[in-house]
């Protein structure tokens, strides 16, 4: 059983949940305003059906808390964890932050929880098991060296890779600078052209933009207004002198699933290298990099539940891929990627990966249920629209624009959910997002878009609450919006003239 700390006062969680306060059974003797918790549990269920709720007079005795939290987490904590959600799984791993009540996570894209039994792993590096995996005169090496090659087997075989064909970096941006500047890099004499789209990440866009710089060219292919690149426009594109085609595989604002399979037999007739960005794919929609022709593949650890910092690239060896490293030194990973690798993070990296296999059906059917509940809610709204393919995408990303409501100010005035806008912030502007210009959104609709994320540890009623919030804070918003007035008096917005434009 979990021991869990809140802290919201059980009066507030029975005003959120309009569930009457003696729903929630505490443990001892607690006084209301000193309870503290992790996570808002379901109306209607009974806190001690899973868990008890301590009270804490002083943050020592919260972090002893956390601490046997921690301790119950190592064998049997995946359903208690699950049961209560993503919010309670980051609370349940950090000391107190001073940020007070937390929000709901549901930034998924740009990092996942870290799955409590990954933790597990990674803290043994951390202690005994010190030694450096390159070592090979003493039992340290050895022990940390098996544990590197049983997490690079487990990385494998989620996309059905040899383990030699797996190399350590530091996550999937260096994975994808990698490919985009070591592959053109080696073939320069020979081959001058690299094919990309408009909506990749943008380390694979920079890293391209650089190697124009060093003279190549490079053809960045449109989308359609669902997100999805035209195979005919890249058979088109491909040239004699073209090295590499790099696609990605699931896009990380709209989450559309771009066609891998149908790129990779184009790619294999034309001799020329694929290379997939998976950051946002690997682990969550079946990927085989044989079934796709795949010649390289970047992945992440921080987006699988694991480790932050540490990420893989597949390279091929059948035909053999070829690539000039980024790094020089000791010659590691196959001469690829120069450097110590850290035991903590791989090995945590390769129990992540084992989990997204053992666990991919279960993620799958809970994904997708919550996610069909939360754009079947977020779209009972009128003038409200999902952003790319409805059909070809991966359900934990959904990418929803709210007509005549400002993203940022709906980012605002939802700080109980963490979110994210459809939009890049940059230190100076904020501009709308290029993925969603890219689909031909305008700049109003780019701007009032929002991006939501549903991962392994969200729950059914972080999704209901989500969909309640939103609803209730974009309706007060419009209330706001003298554009939202004019819509509701009929006026045809394209109908006027502003003076200015
Ligand atoms: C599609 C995509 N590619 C690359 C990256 C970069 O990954 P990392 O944080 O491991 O460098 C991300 C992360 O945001 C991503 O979503």
């Amino acid at each position: 059983m979990l021991k869990l700390t809140t802290t919201r006062s059980i009066t507030r969680l029975s005003q959120l949940y309009n569930v009457p306060a003696a729903t929630y059974k505490l443990k001892g003797s607690a006084s209301l305003s000193n309870v503290r918790f992790y996570s808002p549990p379901a109306a209607g269920v009974k806190l001690d059906d899973n868990f008890s709720l301590e009270t804490h007079t002083d943050i020592q005795a919260a972090a002893k808390a956390q601490a046997s939290a921690r301790a119950s987490a190592s064998g049997t904590t995946p359903d208690a964890v699950v049961a209560s959600g993503s919010t309670a799984m980051s609370h349940a791993y950090q000391e107190n932050t001073g940020f007070g009540t937390r929000p709901i996570y549901l930034d998924m894209q740009a990092t996942t929880p870290t799955d409590p039994r990954v933790l597990d792993t990674i803290l043994k590096f951390y202690t005994g098991l010190y030694g450096n995996p390159h070592s090979n005169t003493h039992s340290y090496g050895w022990e940390t060296n098996t544990a590197v090659e049983n997490a690079r087997a487990h990385v494998a075989k989620m996309i059905n890779a040899d383990p030699k064909e797996i190399i350590f970096t530091s996550g999937a941006t260096e994975s994808n600078n990698m490919v985009l500047k070591g592959v053109p890099r080696f073939y320069k004499k020979t081959k001058k052209h690299l094919i990309t789209t408009r909506t990749e990440h943008k380390c694979v866009l920079e890293a391209a933009r650089a190697m124009m710089k060093e003279g190549f060219e490079v053809t960045f292919l449109n989308v359609n207004d669902q997100g999805l690149i035209d195979l005919k426009e890249l058979e088109a594109a491909i040239r004699p002198d073209t090295c590499l085609v790099s696609v990605m595989a699931v896009n990380n604002e709209i989450g559309v699933i771009q066609p891998i399979k149908e790129i990779g037999a184009l790619c294999r007739k034309n001799k020329i290298y694929f290379h997939t960005d998976a950051a946002q794919a690997y682990g969550k929609i079946p990927m085989d990099v044989n079934e796709m022709n795949i010649d390289l593949l970047s992945i992440s650890s921080h987006k699988i539940y694991g480790p932050k910092g540490i990420g893989a690239i597949y390279v091929r060896r059948r035909p053999r891929v070829r690539i000039e490293p980024l790094l020089s030194g000791g010659g590691q990973e196959r001469g690829l990627r120069s450097g110590t690798l850290a035991p903590p993070l791989v090995a945590g990296f390769g129990e992540a990966a084992r989990l997204m296999k053992k666990e991919f059906d279960n993620d799958q059917a809970h994904i997708k249920r919550l996610s069909d509940k939360l754009v079947n809610g977020l779209l009972s709204a009128e003038h409200t629209t999902l952003n790319g393919s409805p059909d070809h995408r991966y359900p934990g990303c959904i990418n929803v624009s709210f007509a005549y409501v400002e993203g940022e100010s709906l980012l605002m005035a939802l700080r109980d959910i963490a979110l994210s806008s459809g939009s890049a912030c940059t230190s100076a502007s904020l501009e709308p997002s290029y993925v969603l210009h890219a689909l031909g959104k305008d700049d109003a609709l780019a701007h009032s878009s929002i991006r939501f994320g549903i991962g392994r540890f969200s729950t059914e009623e972080e999704v209901d609450y989500v969909v309640k919030a939103v609803a209730d804070r974009v309706k007060f918003l419009r209330e706001l919006s003298p554009l939202w007035e004019m819509v509701q008096e009929g006026i045809d917005l394209n109908s006027i003239k502003w003076s200015g434009h």
